[in-house]
């Protein structure tokens, strides 16, 4: 299975940042837009291209353009919200469908609420916009409805990922590929990421405490 930890200084830099506790919800969400952002980069890397002709000051000038990449991003509720005007900034014109997923506190199994996926999924790539990849059960479900929908190229982006939300994947969905700015040491006893960065959707929502 793919999985790329993105070594960029500026990811590692950003992450870095958003790993402070004290962080005001404003910061916490620039820099998860901002990581976001760099995330796709890398994971667009392979998009496909095409030679093109456009008319230039100096006359005509043969460049390259994306050949009929037909993206649509799947930023899983609520968290990954978070990403999305990050992700968007690069591909503005992107297709977003969303899915509505929430752990249950007690099992950690996703409890799923809402999908809303736009048509033609089996001619589009899909990536998955979602901060924290923990057991990797919110993941597995969320590809499980793309794969029925009839998506085939999935690609999920991660802020924070677990080693054990990845063999998670691996086991299940192994054509998957995986961008994430840190592969982290571990859950705690609870299905938190450590040293992770707490709970991303309530520092992005402001809802903590
Ligand atoms: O890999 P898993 O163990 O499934 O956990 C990861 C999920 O948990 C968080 O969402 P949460 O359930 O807190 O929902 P929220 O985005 O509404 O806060 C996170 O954003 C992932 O979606
Ligand atoms: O560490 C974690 C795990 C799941 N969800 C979060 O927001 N953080
Ligand atoms: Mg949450």
């Amino acid at each position: 299975m793919k999985v790329v930890e993105v070594a960029h200084p500026l990811v590692q830099h950003k992450l870095g940042l958003m790993r402070a506790a004290g962080n005001s919800t404003k910061t916490f969400r620039e820099l998860a837009g901002e990581v976001a952002t760099l995330l796709t980069y890398e994971a667009t890397a392979d998009l496909e291209t095409e030679e093109a002709s456009v008319d230039g000051w100096a006359g005509p000038v043969t460049t390259r353009r994306i050949k009929g990449a037909k993206i649509t991003l799947v930023p899983i509720l609520r968290a990954g919200l978070g990403m999305l005007p990050g992700v968007l900034a690069l591909i503005p014109a992107a297709k977003v469908g969303v899915v509505g997923l929430q752990r249950d506190e007690e099992t950690l199994a996703p409890v799923g609420y809402y999908e809303k996926l736009t048509g033609r999924m089996d001619e589009r790539t899909a990536l998955i916009l979602d901060p924290m990849l923990a057991t990797g059960g919110t993941l597995v479900a969320t590809v499980d409805m793309l794969k029925a929908a009839g998506c085939t190229r999935i690609k999920g982006l991660f802020l924070v990922a677990a080693p054990e939300g990845i063999a998670a994947l691996e086991a299940r969905h192994p054509d998957v590929e995986v961008y994430t700015a840190a592969i982290d040491a571990r859950l705690n006893e609870v299905g938190y990421i450590l040293p992770g960065l707490g709970d991303a959707g309530d520092r992005i929502f402001g809802t903590r405490g």
